[in-house]
């Protein structure tokens, strides 16, 4: 029996074209769209086609991406806290994300502290993950929505179950725990200092592999019927010298004994960006009724 594949880049389309009908109407009746502003500093090649991802599915859903900036390498902090001083204070911008990684002379904690917590639509600000920890609403940072989301549209259900995830990173890990657990699973969290991670994982109703390493996940560290969400994506580098994209799970074990499983591409990545824009379209109605 083989995995049913939970197509993410579906569901993203099918949301986007939900937030497209939304941002119209907004636009219709508030006389602007909603604006997200990307700032990209420096040249990570890996972060290139994300942000032209975010940029690119903005403006196909109505959102205004014109003060989205690609900044210089050697651009320093104090000119990049001062430009987020200037977004917080632009009525029209309703989002910032300021794409991680930084350059190394730049301290992140310190910028991503700048950024105004209704604007913060990575969801990354200590206020909004200090009301995630609360249970408060607030903006939820997207790669973990998007993840959840897919749960949900899924029908997997949650409370009593153990879920496991893999890494304990701020973008990720330890945010979707705490969603995971808002929704009444047993939560695990193991990492990279973890003893006996297949023993862990053999445990996992739901399964959330964040951990940075391409295939780390294999058929016997899974729970046959367990649903597997896979959140890494890593560029490997083949035999023949072909490139191409792999998640933290290993795909073709895994759809083997699992119930349920997201492929990379076209799985997490898409609902991240997808979680983005929604997050963008909240903070803006949010802005409008205060
Ligand atoms: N402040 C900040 N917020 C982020 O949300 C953030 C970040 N920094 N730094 C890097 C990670 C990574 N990330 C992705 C976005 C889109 C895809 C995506 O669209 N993936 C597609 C296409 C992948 C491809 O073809 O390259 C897919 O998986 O199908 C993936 C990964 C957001 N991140």
């Amino acid at each position: 029996m083989s995995a049913a594949i939970l197509d993410g880049k579906a569901l993203a389309a099918r949301i986007q074209a939900e937030l497209t009908c939304e941002v119209q109407s907004l636009q219709e009746r508030f006389g602007r769209p909603p604006g997200l502003s990307v700032l990209w500093v420096g040249d990570n090649p890996a972060s290139a086609a994300y942000v032209r991802n975010k940029n690119k599915s903005g403006q196909a859903v109505g959102i205004d991406v014109a003060k989205s900036q690609h900044l210089k390498a050697s651009l320093s902090e104090t000119q990049l806290l001062a430009l987020i001083d200037r977004l917080n204070a632009d009525l029209t911008v309703d989002g910032i994300l300021v794409q991680l990684p930084l350059p190394e002379h730049i301290d992140s904690g310190r910028v991503l502290n700048r950024i105004a917590p209704e604007k913060d639509v990575d969801g990354l600000h200590p206020v909004n993950l200090g009301r995630l920890v609360r249970g408060e609403p607030g903006l939820r940072s997207c790669t973990p929505a998007g993840v959840m989301r897919i749960l949900s549209e899924a029908g997997v259900p949650l409370a009593g179950k153990t879920a496991v995830v893999i890494g304990r990173s701020i973008l990720v890990g330890k945010p979707v725990a705490l969603m995971l657990l808002e929704k009444d699973a047993t939560v695990i969290t193991a990492h990279s200092r973890t003893a006996d991670l297949s023993a862990i994982t053999q445990m996992a109703d739901v399964l959330v592999v964040a951990a940075g390493r391409p295939e780390l996940v294999t058929a016997a560290m899974v729970r046959p019927g367990a649903v597997v969400i896979d959140v890494g994506i890593n560029r490997v580098t083949d035999y023949e010298g072909n490139s191409r994209l792999v998640g933290d799970v290993d795909f073709d074990s895994v759809r083997e004994v699992a119930a349920a499983i997201t492929p990379v591409p076209r799985g997490v990545g898409p609902m991240t960006v997808t979680m983005l824009l929604a997050n963008t379209v909240q903070s803006y109605k949010q802005r409008l009724i205060e």
